[in-house]
C-alpha cells in the first residue's frame, strides 16, 4: 500500500511542490519525541563515536542545506554501540533551521521545536558496498541528530559559520581540510532511539535515529548566518534558504526508546 502523507500540507509543502506519496510508508521522519511516552531500555549501550578531523573534505550548499563532507573510504570516523548493530562510518553533517528561534528543528520533544537540528549521517560500510546502496536498506543508515537552542557562541561552530559567505549560492563548495564533529556534540551521552526514514526525498525507510537528549548552544549571530545562504544559485533570483525542515510524520506503529531512566 502507498500512503500519501497525513498532513495535507506535507504534501503541499513548498520544498515538495507535487503530493508525495512514499510506498509503504510506515517509519517516516521526523517525528514528535514524547518525552513520557519513550521507553527506557537498560539493553542499550553507550554511543561510541571516534572521528578523524583528517577525513574532513569540503562543505558545499546543496540547494537544501549546506552540508561538510567526509572521506569514507576507510573505517577512520566511525560511531558503534548504541542501538547499532555494526559500526556506521560518517559521510556528512548538515542542518535544518527556521527563518526566526520559534521553529527550525525536524524532531520536536514534547511539541516543543529548537531554532536549529544538525543531522550527522552515517552508513553501514559492514555490510553494504556502498552509502546508495545502504540508503536503501532498513539498517543502512544511522543519524545523530543534535538539537541547537539559543545561548552561548559556540566557537566549534564559529569555525563552520566564518565558511558559510563563501558557499552563499547552490553547488558552491569550497574546500576544508581539518574540523573534528566531535566539538558538535553535547556532552551528556543520552538520547533517544526510534526506526525512521531520511527526511528529504528519497525519503526511504532506511534510518536508525539517534536523538541527543542534550541541546547544544549557539548565539544569534551564528543562527543568523545560517539564514543568509540561498537555496538558489548565482545569478537566479535570491530565496533565502530558511525552513528547510520536513513535517510531522506519524509515529504509526513505532516506540521511541531511551537510553537513560
Ligand atoms: N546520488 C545519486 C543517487 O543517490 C541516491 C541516494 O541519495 C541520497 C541523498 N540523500 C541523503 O544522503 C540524505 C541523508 C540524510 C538525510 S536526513 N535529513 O534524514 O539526515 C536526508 C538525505
Ligand atoms: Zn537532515
Amino acid at each position: 500500500a502507498t500512503c500519501t502523507p497525513k498532513n495535507r500540507n506535507d504534501a503541499l509543502h513548498p520544498l515538495w511542490q507535487s503530493p508525495l506519496t512514499i510506498p509503504g510508508g510506515t517509519r517516516q521522519s521526523p517525528i514528535n519525541i514524547q518525552w513520557r511516552d519513550s521507553v527506557y531500555d537498560p539493553v542499550l549501550k553507550p554511543l561510541k563515536i571516534s572521528y578523524d578531523p583528517a577525513t574532513c573534505l569540503h562543505i558545499w550548499n546543496n540547494g537544501y542545506s549546506f552540508l561538510v563532507e567526509f572521506d569514507d573510504s576507510a573505517d577512520r570516523s566511525i560511531i558503534v554501540g548504541g542501538p547499532l548493530e555494526n559500526q556506521y562510518r560518517l559521510k556528512q553533517f548538515h542542518f535544518h533551521w527556521g527563518a526566526i528561534n520559534e521553529w527550525g528543528s525536524e524532531h520536536t520533544v514534547d511539541s516543543k521545536f529548537y531554532p536549529a537540528e544538525l543531522h550527522l549521517v552515517h552508513w553501514n560500510a559492514v555490510v553494504y558496498p556502498t552509502f546508495e546502496e545502504a540508503v536503501m536498506e532498513g539498517d543502512g543508515l544511522a543519524v545523530i541528530g543534535v538539537f541547537l537552542k539559543l545561548g552561548a557562541h559556540h566557537e566549534g561552530l564559529q569555525t563552520l559559520v566564518d565558511a558559510l559567505p563563501a558557499i552563499k549560492h547552490k553547488d558552491t563548495v569550497i574546500e576544508f581540510d581539518v574540523f573534528d564533529p566531535s566539538c558538535l556534540l553535547p556532552p551528556c551521552p543520552d538520547y533517544w532511539t526510534y526506526a525512521g526514514s531520511l527526511t528529504t526525498p528519497p525519503l526511504t525507510e532506511s534510518v536508525t535515529w539517534i536523538i541527543k537528549k542534550q541541546p547544544i548552544e549557539v548565539d544569534e549571530n551564528q543562527l543568523e548566518a545560517f539564514r543568509m545562504l540561498l537555496f538558489t544559485s548565482d545569478g537566479e533570483e535570491e530565496k533565502r534558504m530558511v525552513d528547510n525542515f520536513r513535517p510531522l510524520q506519524p509515529l504509526m506503529n513505532r516506540t521511541v526508546r531511551s537510553s537513560f531512566q
